[in-house]
């Protein structure tokens, strides 16, 4: 694809830092950038070979200095966008960099949409969608390890699979077309089951993938911990010693917390978001009933569910109400406020905890808080969330075409089964590698697209 305009944008974080990037990409970057630029070196930025880096001022039409540059000229087509690209550092302040980019943008570039750098990488064949998707992500990463699950899939692991899938398809189409084709090669028995095998096994690889899709989102998204329990157990005491900061409000009044307080927590790099519930009774009381509603739809979304107990007072039956509607969640019972008499032993707590691991602390003197973050890791490891190792589904968009490829294998080894004729087979095998094709960002609609890049911050 070429593009005949030329695109500029401001490319670090708004506010002063000590630098800030100017970028501009396109058939007349160079040219551009020469007109404003006033190197120490005799030779202009067209006549300079590329990937140098430049000494020099961006002046103003009337000669006027504007800010001391560092220009890094970077020529087609090894370059971020493969087109053109011309960075000048700048002083960090925002006018500075306002004033730099009005000069070349007076010169004749235009500003860039969010993310049209990185969609004129996509667009011109040097990166696919899935790595479109990895750059955002690494921008937005929660923690080392959702950053390098990120990395990952920006080196094509994911892009890898896929393209070794459909390799797999096409080979499999090519010969059953060859049968639609020259029937008379046919043998006896239906071609179609001499595949039967090769394509169960192909979509027993997609179902595996597809099965990282929900531990991907996870590693994404950072794994959706709800703290649960009665009013006054010590929810948001232990959201604020996981925290070590004072994020919700604590107070002796039951039905303190009302809202859910959402915070992102970093255990060894691995990305948990706890929301902090209001405490679940029967209550009267309005704005408390919509918080215990909102406490309980924290419970269906969560990954996870920490579920907290008072150990100085004896489990009554509202507890034990809010315990069996855990049944299909993950849960670590946690016994809070170990720190005075225990009227609810370990013992007791085993009786209606069905093997699910109980965890004793007290948020108020921070014990026990080790133990606890350890057991939400293993969380982890049980969910055989692995990093960095194999490619990942990390997204909703990723998701829906696989799932989508699978629907169509799915029918082709149904056709296969009622012993129905090749062509019928084919059309599903096309589908299915057109599925595939989507994960990457082949053949996309262009809507689709531009909904995409429109998520990225701009300059990117
Ligand atoms: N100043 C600056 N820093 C940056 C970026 C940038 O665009 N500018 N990046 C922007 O995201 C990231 C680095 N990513 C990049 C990815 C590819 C190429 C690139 O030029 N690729 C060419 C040439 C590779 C080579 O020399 O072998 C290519 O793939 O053909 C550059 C940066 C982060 N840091
Ligand atoms: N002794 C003791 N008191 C605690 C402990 N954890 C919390 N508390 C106290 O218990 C009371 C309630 O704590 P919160 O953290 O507000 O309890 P909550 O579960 O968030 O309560 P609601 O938001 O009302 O549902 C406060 O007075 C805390 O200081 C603990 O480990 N030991
Ligand atoms: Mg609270």
């Amino acid at each position: 694809m070429i593009y005949n305009d030329t695109i500029a944008a401001i490319s670090t974080a708004p506010g002063v830092g000590g630098i800030g990037i100017i970028r501009v990409s396109g058939m007349d970057a160079i040219q551009i950038v020469d007109e404003v630029f006033k190197g120490v070196s005799k030779k202009t930025l067209q006549e300079s070979p590329s990937h140098t880096i430049h000494y020099g001022h961006i002046v103003n039409k009337e000669g006027k200095v504007i800010d001391e540059v560092l220009v890094m000229l970077m020529k087609a087509p090894k370059t971020f966008t493969r087109e053109d690209v011309v960075e000048i550092n700048c002083h960090g302040g925002p006018v500075p960099l306002e004033a730099v980019l009005m000069e070349v943008i007076r010169k004749g570039a235009r500003l860039a949409d969010s993310g049209e750098f990185t969609k004129r990488a996509f667009l011109n064949g040097r990166i696919d969608l899935a790595q479109v998707e990895a750059i955002m992500d690494i921008i937005e990463a929660k923690t080392e390890v959702s950053l390098s699950q990120a990395v990952n899939q920006l080196e094509g692991k994911l892009s890898k699979q896929i393209k070794e899938y459909q390799d797999t398809l096409i080979q499999i189409i090519a010969r059953i077309e060859v049968s639609i084709d020259y029937p008379e090669y046919d043998e006896d028995e239906p071609l179609a089951n001499d595949f039967v095998d090769e394509i169960k096994a192909l979509n027993d690889q997609l179902k595996k993938l597809l099965a990282t899709a929900d531990t991907g989102k996870m590693i994404r998204e950072g794994i959706k911990t709800a703290i649960v329990g009665q009013p006054n157990v010590g929810k948001s005491s232990l959201l604020n010693a996981l925290l070590e900061e004072n994020k919700a409000i604590v107070t002796d009044i039951p039905g303190t917390t009302r809202d859910v307080v959402e915070a992102y927590l970093n255990i060894d790099g691995m990305p948990f978001v706890l929301l902090d519930t209001a405490g679940i009774r029967e209550t009267e009381d309005i704005v408390e009933k919509i918080g215990v509603e909102r406490s309980k739809e924290s419970i269906e979304k969560a990954d996870l569910v920490l579920m907290l107990i008072d150990s100085s007072r004896a489990l009554d039956e509202e507890e034990l109400n809010i315990i069996n509607e855990l049944t299909n969640k993950t849960v670590i019972f946690v016994l809070n406020k170990i720190d005075l008499h225990s009227v609810i032993t370990q013992e007791i707590l085993e009786q209606y905890t069905k093997g699910q691991p109980i965890i004793q602390i007290s948020a108020m003197k921070q014990n026990g808080l080790d133990t606890l973050r350890q057991a939400m890791k293993q969380f982890i490891v049980k969910q055989g969330i692995s990093i960095g190792q194999e490619a990942t589904i990390s997204n909703q968009r990723q998701k829906q075409s696989l799932v989508k490829a699978i629907e169509s294998l799915d029918k082709v080894e149904d056709t296969i089964d009622i012993g129905m004729p090749e062509d019928c087979i084919a059309i599903d095998l096309h589908d299915a590698y057109g599925h595939l094709g989507n994960i990457v960002g082949e053949a996309l609609k262009d809507e689709i697209i531009g909904e995409l890049f429109s998520r990225f911050c701009l300059g990117k």
